[in-house]
């Protein structure tokens, strides 16, 4: 009989990062390394860790996947140090069109999911922020989930924390943990980057695992604060904006506690629901 494990170590890794890819992967190599020596089994890096983010980078940075640096870097990682790794996201090229993508390694090295950013962060706040990634890529059109010892997982990349639809599939999918890569920014990270974690935990009943690049200081400025919530809601564990590794465990039975105790999934009048949205 398969053992399902019921507990294990996460670490989020907010890595700063700069102009140049090599200095990048060697950064989160090393520090990779210190998440594995805290006791991680499942590491995330953030969003754009091997780049600087911007519409005018995707396609200067864009790897084949799984043939490129990045993806190499990754699975050397992950099996040298013998954990999951979520490798945060980098810009991928596939039959000339550009995507925001994540990968996830095992510990053999092998990458067993791939996820593109199915929502693009097209956003024009006056006196804000204005961004158009779909300037430049496409969106993904499927989801992506992975396996940690009978743990499921699922992703999604930063824009796409503000769908609640695409988390609700997940959790109909049967995910307990979503690991969202994401580079909120000093406008709307303040106000929306926790806020939305808690209400992605809340409303599925799964962990949350957000995953931000250190704060630059030009270009795109990343709000940080990267954040473990757990099915109940709560903040586990949050950076600063600085350079910095969070963990926490992952305990299962808080996702079949607070889905035994509210069990809001089989409440739902699907029933009413549906007559509604189908009209
Ligand atoms: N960068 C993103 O994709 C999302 C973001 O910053 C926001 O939703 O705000």
């Amino acid at each position: 009989m398969q053992s399902v494990c019921k507990m294990f170590r996460a670490a989020l890794i907010q890595s700063k990062v700069g102009p140049n890819r090599n200095e990048n992967l060697q950064n989160v190599e090393k520090l990779i390394a210190q998440a594995k020596n805290l006791g991680a089994k499942l590491i995330s890096l953030p969003e754009c860790f091997n780049s600087p983010y911007g519409t005018k980078f995707f396609n200067q940075y864009a790897e084949s996947i799984p043939n490129g640096p990045t993806s190499e870097m990754l699975s050397r990682t992950a099996k040298e140090y013998g954990v999951y790794l979520v490798g945060g996201t980098y810009p991928e090229i596939e039959n000339s069109k550009f995507f925001n993508t994540c990968t996830v390694w095992n510990p053999d090295g092998k990458m067993i999911a791939k996820y593109r950013k199915m929502h693009l962060f097209d956003i024009d706040i006056p006196n804000g922020i204005t961004f158009k990634e779909s300037d430049v890529l496409a969106p993904g059109n499927e989801l992506a989930t992975f396996d940690l010892d009978g743990t499921k997982i699922g992703l999604g990349i930063c824009y796409d924390l503000r769908f609640e639809e695409l988390a609700k599939l997940y959790r109909l999918q049967g995910v307990q943990v979503m690991v969202y890569p994401g580079a909120f920014n000093m406008t709307t990270g303040p106000i929306h980057f926790e806020l939305l974690q808690r209400s992605r935990a809340l409303d599925n009943q799964v962990y949350v695992l957000g995953v931000s690049p250190a704060r630059g200081q030009q270009g795109y400025i990343a709000w940080g604060h990267s954040q473990i919530t757990d099915p109940w809601g709560k903040v586990v564990a949050q950076a600063k904006e600085g350079e910095e590794i969070i963990h926490a465990d992952i305990n299962l039975k808080e996702c079949e506690n607070v889905r035994q105790q509210i069990p809001i999934y089989a409440q739902r009048r699907t029933d009413i629901y549906d007559t509604v949205f189908k009209k």
